[in-house]
């Protein structure tokens, strides 16, 4: 969370500089923070991996991914002046000496400063390296300085509980925990951090947001994309973990959560691990009815045939693992009493939407005589996250004429009529990781409290055998078993309603 202030000297080492995270995410975000002026003074970025390149061809490689992903495209009096500090170190992450090498360039560009520098360990790499990577900065004595020294860990953060809490312990040998930066993009998102100030600096929403006056909240992620390239490791994983383990329980505690007393990063990150801890643990002989799963069938997308999971590459052609998940969470605390928390998520959706939607009870006495549902004429409040951006809350009024009708109507805070550009959810987090801010970061307690959660579905949909896959077409909401989840409470998925 940016104060105005810039970083100490930092240098960023990019264990996987040459993947496609740096690539796409990672050096676009350093280079639109350069230009707006939010880099340190002095910086360096050591990109490391072990594919033959020099400093030069490292760069042109970056270059082409400004050029393909940034949201500003490279201009050359800007790259000119960012890309000396760019650097690529040839590197075996197994490899002791690499480490032994990679210390003598961190102390030559000190020296050259005259100053200890923050180092900045990012470990975009898969999972499997962590634990070696971090013995051998431990052993190299990289990271001798608890107060300059951080590690940003992407995710997954480990497979379940149990391996997410001996991940924990294996980096509290060599760090502390504040030096530990879990990074979970969505947190660095324009919009879900606006919900911290749209809930926390405004008056009018917090004596309604509770039990009393809300009936319902959905949180809906759609993607129209599938698996793409990443069949290998999403078989592994499925929406379960790749989605709603880490990105939609956030969400759902900044949507929960109690306000803070300050803005403190252990502040509100003990108001979040409260709500993940009041999440109410489903039985495994509950699941089925709170959980639904899907996996999409070949179908159409914006007039595109597109394949089956089944068919993506790298994927099992008998594939058991669900691209789409809708769940039904209840919160065991006083605000949030019997109020449901509906969660879905879902690739190869009709519509690429991220969106949350707050449903309000409806006025206790109907005065008005009206041609609308009842449902439809509740307040409702929709934060979109993306690609849209905007809040919309809406509230019935007067059909302008001689009868006294009504209809709904919305009142829109709208991302584009601002005038600054937003920016990705990358810069904000590299920015507060350079800055030694760990509020938008996951602490060890949430990421277990998180796996806690999601722990019985996992277990009981990896040990059932019959499934019906794949069980939604490409291109459509989901499996019908979603709807029906929710429809049995009398509601009804927002989007779908929004999109008709
Ligand atoms: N890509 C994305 O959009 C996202 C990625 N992530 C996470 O980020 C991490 C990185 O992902 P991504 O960039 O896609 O992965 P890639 O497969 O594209 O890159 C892997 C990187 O690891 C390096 N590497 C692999 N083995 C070794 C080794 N033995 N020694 C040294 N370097 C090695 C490769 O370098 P080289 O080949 O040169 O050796 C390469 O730079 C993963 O944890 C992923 O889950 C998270 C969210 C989104
Ligand atoms: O972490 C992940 O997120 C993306 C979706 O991110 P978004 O910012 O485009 O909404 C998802 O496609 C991917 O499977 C997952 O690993």
């Amino acid at each position: 969370m940016k104060s105005n202030k810039k970083a100490d000297a930092t240098i960023i080492i990019i264990f996987g500089g040459t993947g496609d995270l740096a690539k796409r995410k990672l050096l676009p975000a350093f280079y639109n923070l350069f230009l707006e002026d939010w880099m340190p003074d002095k910086f360096a970025i050591i990109g490391l991996g072990r594919t033959p390149l020099d400093d030069e061809q490292y760069r042109e490689r970056l270059h082409e991914g400004l050029v393909e992903f940034s949201r500003t495209k490279p201009d050359k009096s800007k790259w000119d002046s960012f890309k000396p500090a760019i650097s690529y170190f040839i590197s075996e992450i197994n490899k002791e000496g690499s480490y032994k090498e990679l210390a003598k360039k961190l102390d030559a560009q000190d020296a050259e400063w005259g100053t200890r520098a923050n180092r900045l360990f990012y470990l975009s790499v898969s999972p499997q390296f962590i634990e070696a990577v971090t013995v051998n900065i431990s052993k190299a004595g990289l990271a001798s300085d608890a107060e300059l020294d951080r590690i940003v860990i992407e995710k997954p953060f480990g497979h379940n509980k149990e391996t997410a809490i001996e991940l924990n312990n294996m980096l509290t040998q060599t760090f502390q925990e504040k030096q530990i930066y879990r990074i979970d993009h969505y947190l660095g998102k324009e919009t879900v951090q606006n919900i911290l100030a749209f809930r926390f600096a405004n008056a009018l929403f917090e004596p309604i947001w509770n039990r009393n006056y809300i009936d319902y909240v959905q949180l809906t992620v759609a993607e129209q994309v599938g698996v793409e390239e990443r069949g290998d490791y999403y078989e592994g994983s499925g929406a379960l973990r790749d989605m709603i383990q880490n990105h939609l329980l956030q969400v759902l505690c900044m949507i929960a959560m109690e306000p803070p007393v300050s803005f403190q990063a252990e502040e509100i990150r003990n108001r979040k691990v409260d709500v993940l801890r009041a999440i109410r643990r489903i039985k495994p002989e509950e699941v089925h009815q709170y959980a639904v799963r899907g996996q999409y069938a070949d179908g159409w997308l914006e007039g595109k045939k597109v394949p089956a999971y089944r068919n993506e590459p790298d994927v099992n052609p008998r594939s058991n693992t669900e691209t789409y998940v809708a769940i039904k969470f209840f919160l065991d605390n006083w605000r949030w009493q019997n109020v449901p928390f509906y969660l879905r998520t879902g690739k190869r959706m009709q519509e690429k939407t991220s969106s949350i939607t707050i449903h309000f009870r409806p006025v206790p006495h109907s005065t008005f005589a009206n041609s609308q549902s009842d449902s439809f004429m509740n307040n409702r409040l929709t934060i979109d996250i993306q690609p849209h951006m905007d809040i919309r809350l809406r509230f019935m009024a007067k059909k302008t004429g001689l009868e006294m009708d009504l209809n709904p109507a919305e009142m829109i805070f709208d991302y584009d009529k601002c005038s600054t550009q937003t920016p990705e959810a990358y810069e904000t987090l590299l920015l507060d990781a350079m800055l030694g801010d760990a509020t938008l970061f996951m602490r060890s307690d949430q990421v277990e409290e998180a796996w806690d959660v999601i722990t019985p579905i996992q277990e009981v949909w990896e040990n059932r055998e019959s499934l019906d896959f794949a069980n939604y077409a490409a291109g459509t909401w989901g499996p019908e078993s979603a709807e029906a989840l929710i429809a049995k409470e009398g509601h009804v998925w927002a989007v779908n309603l929004h999109s008709k």
